[in-house]
C-alpha cells in the first residue's frame, strides 16, 4: 500500500481533489473530519477538552468557536490541545489503515500536513495549488469569511510557495474541474505504475 498525503492552504481546493481521488476508487481518509467527530456530540474527547479548557464544551460537543478562542494565538494553549487530539486522530487514521490494508494506494486528507509534522508519516505528498488571487476569492466568496479572517488563518498556515516546494506531485486547482481531474487520474497512473515496477 502507498499512503498519499493530500494537502493545501485554505480554499485551495482540496476537498474537492480528495472527492476526485475518492470517485476513483481511492479509499480517502478526511482527519478534519476525524476531529469533527471526536470533538462532536459524544465525542470521545469532550470531557478531557472540557478539563483541560472549561467552558469550551456543551451538549453539542466542543464549541469550536470558543476553543479556537482559547488556543489560536497560545501557542502553548494549542500544544495542550494538540496533545489531546493528535494521538487520537493517529488512533482513527490506523484503524483506517487496517480497514483498506488490501489497497493499492489510499489518500489521507490532512490540511496541516506540514505545520503537524504528518508528512513523516505518509509515503508520498500531494500539495493543491491555485494562483493567491483564485484562493482569496474563493474564500471571501464563502459565508461567515470577512477579509481580516482570511489574513489571520494565512499567517498561521505554512506559505503556499513552501508546500509546493516540499511535494511530491503538485495538483493545479486554478483551472477547470476537467484538468485537475486530468491531474489527479496521472497521480494514481504514477503511484500505480511505480507500485508495479
Ligand atoms: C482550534 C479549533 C477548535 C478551531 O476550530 P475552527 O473550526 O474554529 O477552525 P479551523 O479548524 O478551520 O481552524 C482555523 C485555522 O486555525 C489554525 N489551526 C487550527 N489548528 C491548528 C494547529 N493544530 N496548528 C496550527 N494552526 C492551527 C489553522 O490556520 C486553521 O486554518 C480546531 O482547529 C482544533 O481543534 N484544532 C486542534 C486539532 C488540530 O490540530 N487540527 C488540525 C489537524 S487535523
Ligand atoms: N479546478 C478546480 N479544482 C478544485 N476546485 C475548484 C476548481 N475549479 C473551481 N473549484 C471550486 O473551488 C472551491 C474549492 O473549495 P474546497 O472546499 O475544495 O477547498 P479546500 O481547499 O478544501 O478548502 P478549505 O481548506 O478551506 O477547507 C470549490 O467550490 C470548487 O468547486
Amino acid at each position: 500500500m502507498i499512503t498519499l498525503g493530500l494537502t493545501g492552504s485554505i480554499g485551495m481546493g482540496k476537498s474537492t481533489v480528495a472527492a476526485m481521488f475518492a470517485r476513483s476508487g481511492v479509499p480517502v481518509f478526511d482527519a478534519d473530519a476525524a476531529v469533527h467527530r471526536l470533538q462532536g456530540p459524544a465525542g470521545r474527547l469532550v470531557a478531557a477538552i472540557e478539563a483541560a479548557f472549561p467552558g469550551t464544551t456543551g451538549p453539542e460537543g466542543v464549541d469550536r468557536g470558543l476553543l479556537g478562542k482559547a488556543v489560536l494565538g497560545d501557542t502553548p494553549a494549542l500544544r495542550r490541545l494538540e496533545a489531546i487530539v493528535h494521538p487520537a486522530v493517529a488512533e482513527e487514521r490506523a484503524a483506517f489503515l487496517r480497514d483498506h490494508a488490501d489497497a493499492p494506494i489510499v489518500l489521507l486528507d490532512i490540511p496541516l500536513l506540514f505545520e503537524t509534522g504528518g508528512e513523516h508519516g505518509v509515503d508520498r505528498i500531494a500539495v493543491v495549488d491555485a494562483p493567491p488571487a483564485v484562493q482569496r476569492a474563493r474564500v471571501l466568496a464563502r459565508s461567515g469569511m470577512a477579509a481580516e479572517k482570511f489574513e489571520a488563518i494565512l499567517a498561521r498556515q505554512m506559505r503556499n510557495a513552501e508546500k509546493v516546494a516540499r511535494a511530491d506531485f503538485v495538483i493545479p486547482t486554478g483551472g477547470s474541474l476537467t484538468e485537475t481531474e486530468v491531474a489527479v487520474a496521472e497521480v494514481i497512473a504514477c503511484l500505480s505504475a511505480r507500485k508495479g515496477g
